[in-house]
């Protein structure tokens, strides 16, 4: 019986020793080759071809010279941030697995893999322990003044109060409003626990037994709005989300609330937050995401002084990649045994 053959891709964020333990599926009789995605050095940091592809769609980003080349006679693919595009698709006739290790999975075509009955598998918790770690460092960044403090004293300058000065409270007399209660948003919630804050949740699509099993309170947005604190981002960008938190939603908003986006910068209307924090119309807010990567020069964020900024962070950390190796080998030792995949995203097998 001909061996499964799985191609692994590493490219530096995934590194080639991080994928060497895809060499333990060869006890299920696989043959496994790993190449290096070196095209992606070329390309800067690890998140241009993904900005690409997140912009322009999936055929605008270069395809991957060493994923095209050794392609063609495998049965599963493993990549980070290389495309499982028309041409690979093309190529790889024998495919019956594509794993993208990332929460994300823009850099496959699923329609083209759900057309060709390939299973597409990704690594959907992955960097969500650094999220909401990175969330809940942000809200106390921002709410004491943290990083404003740390920048002032590097210009030299002692400065005793801020503009929030009337309204910094300790953590358990806030009340954190979470919208998206996934992987991301529950971890945040686990994190609040040790500070002994009111949490409330707004998610219309958790089953009404899961909000049972839970200890918040799961309100409607206009009530999570009114009530809460900070207000923390975690729902997926799409069409249904973008601009979910415009005008109309900070007007909403306490006027000494803070607004926290480490999700995507496509949920909130850019203008509108400016303008709210600009009038102080609400307290503050803490930014890790942009329309534009890198945050262009002229940003009119970059004018306020109520917001705490930072460069796409929150998901990085070694155990993010390490994680998403995990997830990724659990799946395909399911797989080569014969059992049900659980990170299946295009169809059940
Ligand atoms: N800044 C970073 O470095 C970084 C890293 C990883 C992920 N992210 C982002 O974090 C966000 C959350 O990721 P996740 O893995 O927790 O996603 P997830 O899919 O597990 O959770 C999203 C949740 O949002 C809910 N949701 C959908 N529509 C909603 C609506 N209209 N109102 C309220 N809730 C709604 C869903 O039911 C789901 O529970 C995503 O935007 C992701 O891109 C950022
Ligand atoms: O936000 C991030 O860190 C990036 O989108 C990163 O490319 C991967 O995140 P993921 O797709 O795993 O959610």
């Amino acid at each position: 019986m001909d061996k499964t053959k799985i191609l692994c891709v590493a490219d530096g964020g995934i590194t080639t020793e991080m994928m060497e333990d895809f060499r333990r599926l060869e006890r299920y009789g696989a043959e496994v080759t790993i190449v290096e995605d070196t095209d992606m050095y070329a390309m800067g940091p690890i998140t241009d071809r993904m900005t690409l592809i997140e912009q322009q769609g999936i055929d605008a980003a270069p395809s991957c010279a060493a994923l095209l080349e050794h392609c063609a006679d495998k049965d599963i693919i493993v990549v980070h941030v290389a495309s499982i595009n028309r041409a690979v698709l093309a190529r790889a006739r024998r495919l019956k697995v594509a794993a993208v290790l990332r929460g994300g999975y823009e850099n496959a075509d699923v329609p083209l893999l759900t057309e060709r009955g390939v299973l597409l598998v990704n690594a959907p918790w992955r960097s969500a322990n650094a999220v909401a770690d990175f969330t809940v460092g942000m809200m106390i960044a921002e709410n004491k003044n943290i990083a404003r403090s740390h920048r002032h004293l590097m210009e030299g300058t002692w400065r005793k109060s801020y503009v929030n000065q009337s309204y910094i409270h300790d953590m358990r007399k806030m009340t954190v409003g979470i919208i998206g209660y996934g992987y991301i948003g529950r971890r945040v919630r686990q994190r609040l626990k040790g500070f002994e804050c009111r949490v409330l949740v707004h998610d219309p699509y958790i089953d009404p037994q899961t909000a049972a099993d839970q200890d918040v309170s799961f309100v409607s947005l206009d009530e999570l709005l009114a009530r809460s604190d900070i207000v923390t981002l975690h729902l997926r960008l799409s069409e249904q989300t973008s601009h979910f938190i415009g005008a109309a939603e900070l007007a909403k908003m306490k006027p000494t609330a803070y607004l926290i986006n480490t999700a995507r910068a496509g949920l909130v209307d850019t203008a509108a937050l400016t303008e709210a924090l600009r009038t102080h119309a609400i307290g503050g807010a803490a930014v890790d995401v942009y329309d534009t990567e890198p945050l262009p020069a002229d940003h009119p964020y970059l004018q306020l002084d109520n917001i705490t900024l930072t460069s796409h962070l929150a998901g990085t950390s070694c155990d993010t990649m390490r994680t998403s190796v995990e997830i990724g080998l659990e799946d395909l030792t399911r797989c080569l045994r014969g059992e049900e995949m659980v990170n299946v995203r295009n169809m059940r097998s």
